[in-house]
């Protein structure tokens, strides 16, 4: 590796374990330097990269596809031109969607066209501490091998589960990896960009990953009632994954960011400019969950109540 390389930081994770919110901490700190960050989102609005562009502007947008998959020849394209840039970039940060295999990032990192340029830093996982242990069969096939690849994971959301939980998921993780507990994904950053730890020749499985799940957004057209929308969000079926994006709230003027994970909903206040009284949401469910008209004929009710 030569001494101009540009480190790469690899943040992974299932769907809303909190890559976003790590994503946010890391762009408003100078100390990293001239940096720029890859956001992926699966489906067809990147809200991720709308949200970490309230805090930077070094943003640029991978999405409507896997980062790993249908868009890695888009990676390379963008990971070649970012390389290119003058003055050079100290670091680059690739946030992956929720349903990818950060290993195919890794591989991406060590093509020819890059790996002059480039050098993989860390892996980091998040886990929805909250969440890891009810993921069944396929998902928490993907998941494991999400955790696999890392060079730190970070078992988030610790918050919203016991010390003898948070101990059980850290023996279902192993001593493999290392494994650190936090709430808003917040860790010092010396371990956030520290230098990659040996792997002990450990090749992870390749899972299988995007073809889980399929994501539709929705566009509303007029605010909705905040009560009603906190009840549906309260019932929405298990197979919804991961539903976010903005929304306007009746009688409120500024929009909000809609974040669901689980059974757990936030509402943060938009900054910037926003379409008015428009509505975008992703969802992110089960492929085949057939939810998608049920759901949208849901919400166009909610806008007339
Ligand atoms: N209670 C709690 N909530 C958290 C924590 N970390 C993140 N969240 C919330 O979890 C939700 C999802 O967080 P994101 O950072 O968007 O997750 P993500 O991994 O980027 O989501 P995708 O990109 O959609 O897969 C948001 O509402 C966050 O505010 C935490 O430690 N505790």
């Amino acid at each position: 590796m030569n001494n101009d390389s540009i480190a790469v930081t690899v943040v992974s994770g299932f769907l809303g374990a909190g890559k976003t919110t790590l994503l946010n901490r890391i762009a408003q700190q100078p100390q990293h330097g001239r940096m720029a960050v890859i956001v992926n989102d699966f489906g067809e609005l990147n809200i991720d990269a709308a949200i970490i562009a309230e805090v930077t502007d070094a943003v640029f947008s991978l999405q409507n596809g896997c980062i790993c998959c249908t868009v890695q020849e888009d990676l390379l394209a963008q990971l070649v031109s970012l390389s290119q840039l003058r003055p050079r970039l100290d670091r680059i940060v690739i946030e992956c969607s929720g349903v990818s295999d950060p290993q195919r990032i890794v591989q991406t990192l060590g093509y020819p066209q890059l790996k002059a340029h480039l050098h993989l830093d860390t892996v980091i996982t998040l886990v929805d501490a909250s969440g890891y242990a009810a993921l069944e069969g396929e998902f928490a096939r993907l998941s494991r091998a999400q955790v696999a690849c890392a060079d730190l994971v970070l078992l988030n959301k610790a918050d919203l589960v016991s010390a003898a939980e948070l101990q059980s998921l850290r023996a279902t993780i192993g001593a493999r990896t290392r494994v650190i507990s936090t709430v808003q994904a917040q860790i010092p950053d010396a371990l956030l960009l520290g230098e990659r730890s040996p792997r002990n020749g450990f090749t992870p499985v390749p899972a299988p990953h995007h073809e889980l799940f399929e994501s539709w957004t929705w566009q509303g057209t007029q605010a909705l009632p905040a009560k009603a929308l906190r009840d549906w969000l309260g019932q929405l079926p298990k197979d919804v994954f991961r539903l976010k994006g903005l929304v306007h709230l009746q009688g409120n003027d500024q929009p909000f960011w809609l974040q669901h994970v689980g059974n757990r909903s936030q509402f943060t206040l938009a900054s910037g400019e926003h379409a008015q009284n428009c509505a975008q949401l992703v969802f992110i469910a089960r492929r085949g969950s057939g939810l998608r008209a049920q759901l949208e004929m849901q919400l166009q009710e909610m806008q007339g109540l």
